[in-house]
């Protein structure tokens, strides 16, 4: 079920603007992905679909364990569905690729390699086709893009978390993926760090053009209305569905300050939580 919250004239006129074009990016279609486990088959999530727009940015957002990571693994290519497929730029997933760029929690940097190293090995993986000097322009221009540039010598281990997300990002948009995947990409971040990467991210997306398309793993409702076009709300699992999906008609360029005191803001964050939290006050009266 999708939700659509009611705005006012203005803003839906706006965003009407910014719609992305309806070509899709990626289609899950009917997925089940069920797990060998010493005691038994564990089904994670069970015949989900769902389609996201090229230039979306999509959240999954749900409850620990209930599949988030899973079903991003489908549209990475790590993960294999049992049942059902996965189609990323109209070719169906079958491994990791170099048209979908991922971002973790943990930032997965080589420690062994400088800042610049990292991205430079990870362009040259995966963009056979381009001369040193091009690589070495892509790799200069989004260390540069995350104003990490003077920061390039040092290893991952002489930066802050802040700084090593900011190579992780830098390092998915040099192989210029049309599609970026975020799993948990800020969660062991501090607010502020984490606003800024906020920021960063929307810079980057707007700098190509809105034509990227993001998924977003994260458990932060604010994070998930912040960046997103729709907040994809995941049932617990096991046998995990999708719960509801929740449009958020928002106008970019959104400002972190005052759209916390915007009505739709305020309404998506209401329901979001409601499909999130059973019960939200804890009886303690004995
Ligand atoms: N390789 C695996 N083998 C067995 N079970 C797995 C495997 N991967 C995931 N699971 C199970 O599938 C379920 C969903 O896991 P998943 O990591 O997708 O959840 P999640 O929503 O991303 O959780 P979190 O928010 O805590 O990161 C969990 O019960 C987990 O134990």
């Amino acid at each position: 079920m999708t939700t659509t919250l009611e705005l006012s004239p203005r803003v839906v006129e706006i965003n009407a603007a910014a719609e992305p074009a309806e070509q899709k990016s990626i289609e899950i279609n009917n997925v089940t992905v069920s797990f060998k486990t010493p005691t038994g088959v564990y089904t994670a999530v069970k015949e989900i679909s769902l389609e996201v727009k090229k230039g979306e940015i999509i959240a999954l957002i749900g409850h620990s364990g209930c599949g988030k990571s899973t079903l991003m693994g489908t549209i990475s290519g790590m993960v294999q569905p049992t049942s059902g497929e996965v189609k990323a730029n109209g070719n169906v997933v079958t491994k990791p690729g170099p048209d979908r760029g991922i971002v973790f929690q943990n930032y997965s940097l080589l420690p062994w390699l400088s800042v610049y190293s990292n991205i430079y090995e990870a362009v040259d993986a995966a963009l056979k086709d381009k001369t040193a000097a091009e690589k070495k322009a892509l790799v200069e221009k989004n260390l540069k893009m995350v104003n990490l540039w003077s920061h390039k010598d040092k290893l991952p281990g002489q930066l802050s978390g802040g700084m090593k997300q900011r190579v992780a990002i830098a390092r998915a948009f040099a192989i210029n993926p049309s599609i970026l995947l975020l799993d948990e990409p800020f969660g062991a971040l501090d607010a502020l760090t984490k606003s800024n990467m906020h920021v960063e991210l929307l810079k980057l997306w707007n700098l190509d053009n809105r034509e990227k398309t993001i998924v977003i793993v994260t458990h932060d409702v604010e994070e998930a209305i912040f960046l997103s076009d729709r907040v994809v709300v995941m049932n617990n699992g096991p046998a995990a569905t999708i719960k509801e999906i929740v449009d958020v008609p928002l106008p970019r360029p959104r400002n972190k300050k005052e759209i916390v005191h915007d009505e739709c803001y305020m309404a998506i964050h209401d329901k979001l939580l409601s499909l999130l939290i059973d019960k939200f006050s804890i009886n303690d009266i004995h």
